[in-house]
Formats: structure tokens, sequence, C-alpha cells
């Protein structure tokens, strides 16, 4: 969310920003409501003074004054209270309007309308030559029955999968290695449920857009989020936190669940894209300064590079295009793996800055080193997501009689060179 202030002074730049992320919004209608909430706000201030006046008079008045005064008091109240029920309502249509004003891109982005404007801006690691016929992930599976993929579904439905043997194994590993190489880096481990209310998903940007993605618990009047970003970032709602306890790190573990609404037809053999899956997610919330935020988001990025280094799974960095950021980004790099079955690189991880614009949603604030209080910077990056991340690992390292050579970094965890 952006603050009122700066869209009034920046609104050019606001709705230049909406143009490049294909938002629809109408600011002379956001703006308008602001000066109607404003007037409203001043009248009541004006009515309740009066009405303050007028009984600051009553025990001094004469008998025959005190009736006069006390009408006068009962309608001033009357028509405060009246007022007040439309500034309610006023007030709940600008917030709403408010969560829907998208975060200013950054100028680096490609502008364009998806995915298509994304630009490639390093590509590392040799893709694999092989001297046979290689095989996709789900033949592979199935060779070593490292998973079921097919009754499971009689079972859970579509999009669902078991791994079984040592890519079961493989992917627990995977998960605790993650954890414990993000959190050597200085990240808080922590595990985060993936239930959640619905403000943690309108504080994160999940909501108010995208509610047809996520699996909702009525009963509880509760969701189940797609990653441990939306607890993560309702974490520290509501509190002003001392400048001395920032960078907060955190090396989130959880469950994740999306429905895939929009993906029908997309990605329907194996395991590239599931209902539920599990991630390890790097979090920060920073000092409001745009050098720190960049500072951090080169830091995450790198992060993710180096276990795919260790993974020894080609990949290439995109500078993400303004219609493919999503609301509340100002920047995003997406990392994208080999896989050689597809003969394309695809999407293993996404790192974000959003500035305050979340941390303005989630109201985590700070105190600056000169006391002042201010909106908090966050950002987000995945460090790995399973079993996404076993396609280009099983695939990009498999031998010719089907088995696959585990990179160096996983033959010590799996106790031996093939899985
Ligand atoms: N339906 C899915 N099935 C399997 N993996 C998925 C699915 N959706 C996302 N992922 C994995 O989760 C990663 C992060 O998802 S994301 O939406 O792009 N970004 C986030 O969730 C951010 N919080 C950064 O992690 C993706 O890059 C991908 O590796």
């Amino acid at each position: 969310m952006l603050s009122l202030d700066f869209i009034k002074t920046n609104r050019a730049a606001v709705e230049r920003a909406a143009r490049d992320k294909n938002v629809t919004i109408d600011l002379g209608q956001l703006l308008d409501l602001d000066t109607q909430v404003r007037a409203l706000k001043t009248e009541i201030d004006g009515l309740r003074a009066e009405r303050n006046a007028i009984s600051g008079r009553f025990k001094d008045a004469a008998p025959e004054e005190k009736a006069e005064l006390g009408r006068k008091a009962k309608e001033a109240g009357a028509r405060a209270s009246e007022l007040e029920s439309g500034l309610g309502e006023k007030q709940a249509a600008l917030n709403e309007l408010l969560m829907l004003v998208p975060n200013i891109p950054y100028d680096g982005a490609p502008v364009g309308p998806d995915e298509t404007s994304n630009v490639v801006i390093n590509t590392v690691g040799a893709k694999p030559q092989f001297d046979f016929e290689p095989l996709d992930h789900v033949a592979l599976i199935e060779k070593n029955d490292w998973a079921d993929l097919s009754r499971i579904t009689q079972v859970s439905g579509s999009r669902t999968y078991c791994l079984k043997g040592r890519l079961a194994l493989l992917e627990t590993k995977l998960m605790g290695w993650a954890l414990e190489k993000i959190a050597n880096a200085g990240f808080t481990p922590i595990t985060v449920p993936a239930i959640a209310r619905e403000d943690a998903f309108l504080a994160q940007g999940q909501f108010p857009g995208h509610r047809e993605e996520t699996y909702q618990l009525p009963n509880d009047d509760l969701w189940l989020a797609g990653t441990a970003e939306v607890a993560l970032t309702s974490l520290h709602s509501g509190e002003i936190v001392d400048n001395d306890r920032l960078p907060i790190l955190y090396a989130g573990y959880s469950p994740c669940f999306r429905r895939e609404a929009g993906s029908a037809g997309k990605d329907v053999r194996g395991l590239l894209r599931v209902h539920q899956f599990v991630k390890v997610e790097q979090y920060v919330v920073c000092e409001a300064d745009e050098a720190v935020s960049a500072e951090w988001h080169a830091r995450l990025l790198g992060l993710a590079e180096s276990l795919l280094a260790d993974l020894e799974i080609p990949y290439q960095v995109i500078e993400t295009s303004t219609g493919d950021m999503g609301l509340g980004k100002y920047r995003m790099n997406d990392i994208e793996s080999w896989v050689p079955s597809l003969g394309k690189y695809r999407e293993t991880h996404s790192c974000s800055t959003l500035h305050d614009w979340q941390a303005r949603r989630a109201n985590i604030r700070y105190r600056d080193a000169d006391g002042k209080v201010r909106f908090a910077h966050t950002l987000n990056n995945t460090a790995l997501a399973s079993p996404r991340i076993l396609v280009p690992l099983l695939e990009n390292h498999q031998t010719a009689d089907g088995r696959v050579k585990l990179p160096r970094a996983m033959q010590d965890l799996m106790g031996g060179e093939f899985l």
C-alpha cells in the first residue's frame, strides 16, 4: 500500500505504475473519497467542540437557559453520530481502494504486459550434453519407483503426489540442508503455519486480488497460504521494532498450498506444478532505505544462486517485467533452472523487494536512529521449493542407465554417489 501523501504528490508516477502493471484503478475517485473523509472528520470535530463548549457553559447557566443548552448539545451530538456512520462507510471504501494501488516498479524493470517481456540478465552453468536419449523426471521416477503420481490422485485429486524411497529422503534432507545454509548466513530458522487469517493475506498482498488461488477453511474463517511469506509478513504486525533489532532475518520453512486455479492444462505431467509443496523461504524486515533494500535483494539472490551452484543445476536470472512482477513489487528477479526434457529454463526461485508496501499493510514500524517512527521495508526470496527443484535436479544429473548421480553436496547427505 502507498501512503495517501505519496499518491497525492506523485499521482502521475502512480498512474504510470498502474498502467505498466495492467492495474485498473481510479485515483480520482480515491482522492475524492479522501477529501470527503477529511471534510467529514473536520465537521464531526466541530460538532464535538460545539457540544463540549455547551456542556462547559451548562453548570453556570440560568435555569431557563439550561433547557435550550441541553437541546443544542443533544442536537450537535445526534448530528455528529449521524455523520460518523457516513464517515465509516467512506473510510472503508477508501481503504479498499488503497489496497489496490500498485507499488512503483524499479526503473530498470522491462515495461511489458507479462512474462514474455522478462529479460535474462545472467546465465550460469553449462547445460548437460547427454550421449544418450535422456529421460524426463517422470520416466526417471517410474524407472526407480521414486514416487506415486497416479494412484494417489484417486485419493487426493489432481496435482498431488507421493515421493517414495530415496527421493522422499532426498526431499527432506534437501529442505534441512537449505534451512541450515540460510541459517548459517545469519537468518533465524523458523517453521511457520500455512494456516492464517484473512488479514495476513491482505498484508502480504495475496488478497484482495488472488483469493481464487487460495484454499479456504470456511468453518474457521481461515485460509491456507501458498508461501511462508504470508505468516512472516504479519509476524511483527502492529509492532514498533527498535532500530537495533533490524534487520530481522528469517529462514522460514512451511508447507505451501496453492489451488493453481488459473493454471488449467499447464504443467500437468509430474512435479512442476502441484497443490501442496514445501519451501524454505528467505525473509527480511529492514530499515526504510532503498540502498539497504537493494543490498539485501542482492544478498537474497546470491544465497539462492549459491544453493543452485551446490546442486550443480544450470540456471538463468531474470529481470521481471512490470506486468509480471505483481502489485506490491518494486523489483523482482526470478531464477529459472534448466529442465532438459523441456529444453527450457523454468522458474524455481523468485526474489522480491517491496520497500514499505507490505509493511504499511501489515503495520510493521520501527524507530529510526533519530527516534522517528517509520514503516519498515520487507523482502523475500525462495531458498528452495520442492518438489519443483527435484525436476531439474533429477534430469540434469541422470546417467545412461537411468540412475541419478548426486551433486557433491548431496552425496554427503545421502551417503552415496547415486540417488
Ligand atoms: N504450484 C506449485 N507447485 C510447485 N512449486 C511451486 C508452485 N508454486 C510455486 N512453486 C515454487 O515456489 C517458488 C516461489 O513461489 S513464488 O510464488 O514464485 N514466490 C514466493 O512464494 C515468494 N514468497 C518467494 O518464495 C516458485 O519459484 C516455485 O519454485
